[in-house]
């Protein structure tokens, strides 16, 4: 029986990460403006104590500095109001020091996360979540493209090559910050795009026809085997955790991370196929960074570095 090929997420996402950190040293020793050295600075803001929310922001911090870039971590409790964060976020609007700002979600209940979105200066929205940059990103027009469905693009890019034109794509799922963007990204690079919910009929039928597949439902393995194409590419969005396979392990409290997708089913029919972890969530970390950069050269009027991937089109 025919294996997919694995798509290596983590390493995709460590060569652009190293790609940027090379850029960033040279816009540290080139780029610098006024006598002043430019160093792309990202503000991360999270509030409450999510656990899952901890180790993403941790993660994050991390990946900044070793790009070289300069990571600000303001942590605010679960109390705070909804005055207070636009309040934070409009400083960091005025700090030149930070390029990006990111406000991680969810955020508690007592907090409009559109209202704080819409706080966020456009040209620093590093998550491409303002209503500004969806809204260019819809028209075809350049702008912050949200983290993960670049990061897919890049990956299918890289699977595919770079034209895919006339392929059909198939979206599983309608989030703002997924599938939207997502279909949008696809129809720029001249796909025939469906994008697929809870309310479509013969979802599988539907997926049968998809030279590419991309599931962001937030369904364990909902994603069968026989819903693939034979030679599909298939990226796995979804994140989720659920008991330990084991169960004796699943009993002591333990879990293990699955996607959208069936893996072992998909693998024999599908072409390529993103592994959960190691597939798009590192991407997402990596296009963070990428999102960054642009944002710091755009803010400056400095061309991006050549090697790096225009982030408007998700071109190589
Ligand atoms: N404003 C905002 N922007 C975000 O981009 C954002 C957010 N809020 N809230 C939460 C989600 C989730 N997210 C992930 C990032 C990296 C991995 C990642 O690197 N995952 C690894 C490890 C997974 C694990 O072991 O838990 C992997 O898939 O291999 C996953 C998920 C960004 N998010």
């Amino acid at each position: 029986m025919s294996q997919a090929r694995i798509i290596d997420g983590k390493a995709f996402a460590q060569n652009l990460r190293d790609r940027l950190a090379l850029q960033v040293a040279d816009l540290r020793s080139t780029g610098a403006k006024g006598g002043q050295d430019l160093v792309p600075g990202l503000a991360v803001v999270l509030v409450g104590e999510n656990p899952a929310s901890q180790v993403y922001v941790r993660s994050k911090g991390q990946a900044t500095v070793a790009a070289g870039m300069r990571s600000f971590e303001h942590k605010l409790p679960d109390t705070t109001d909804q005055a207070t964060l636009v309040a934070l976020v409009e400083k960091l609007n005025r700090d030149p020091a930070v390029n990006g700002i990111l406000v991680q979600l969810p955020l508690p209940a007592q907090i409009d996360p559109a209202v704080v979105i819409a706080t966020i200066d456009p040209a620093k929205d590093v998550d491409g979540f303002h209503v500004e940059n969806a809204g260019r990103l819809a028209l075809g027009l350049p702008g912050m493209v949200p983290c993960t469905p670049l990061g897919c693009m890049m990956l299918l890019r890289d699977v595919l090559g770079d034209d895919l034109r006339g392929k059909r794509a198939l979206v599983l799922g309608r989030s703002t910050i997924v599938g939207r963007p997502m279909a949008s990204l696809l129809l720029a690079a001249d796909c025939t795009v469906t994008i697929a919910h809870s309310r479509t009929q013969d979802l599988p039928e539907e997926c049968r026809r998809a030279d590419i597949l991309v599931a962001a439902v937030g369904r364990p393995e909902m994603v069968r085997g026989d819903w693939i194409k034979p030679g599909a590419t298939v990226i796995d969005v979804g994140i989720n955790r659920v008991p330990h396979a084991d169960p004796a392990a699943a009993a002591e409290g333990r879990t293990r991370l699955v996607g959208d997708v069936h893996f072992a089913e998909a693998m024999t029919v599908a072409g390529a196929i993103t592994p959960v972890p190691g597939g798009v969530g590192p991407m997402t970390i990596a296009c963070l960074l990428l999102n960054t950069l642009t944002a710091t050269c755009r803010q400056n009027g400095v061309p991006l570095p050549g090697s790096v991937p225009e982030a408007d089109t998700a071109a190589p």
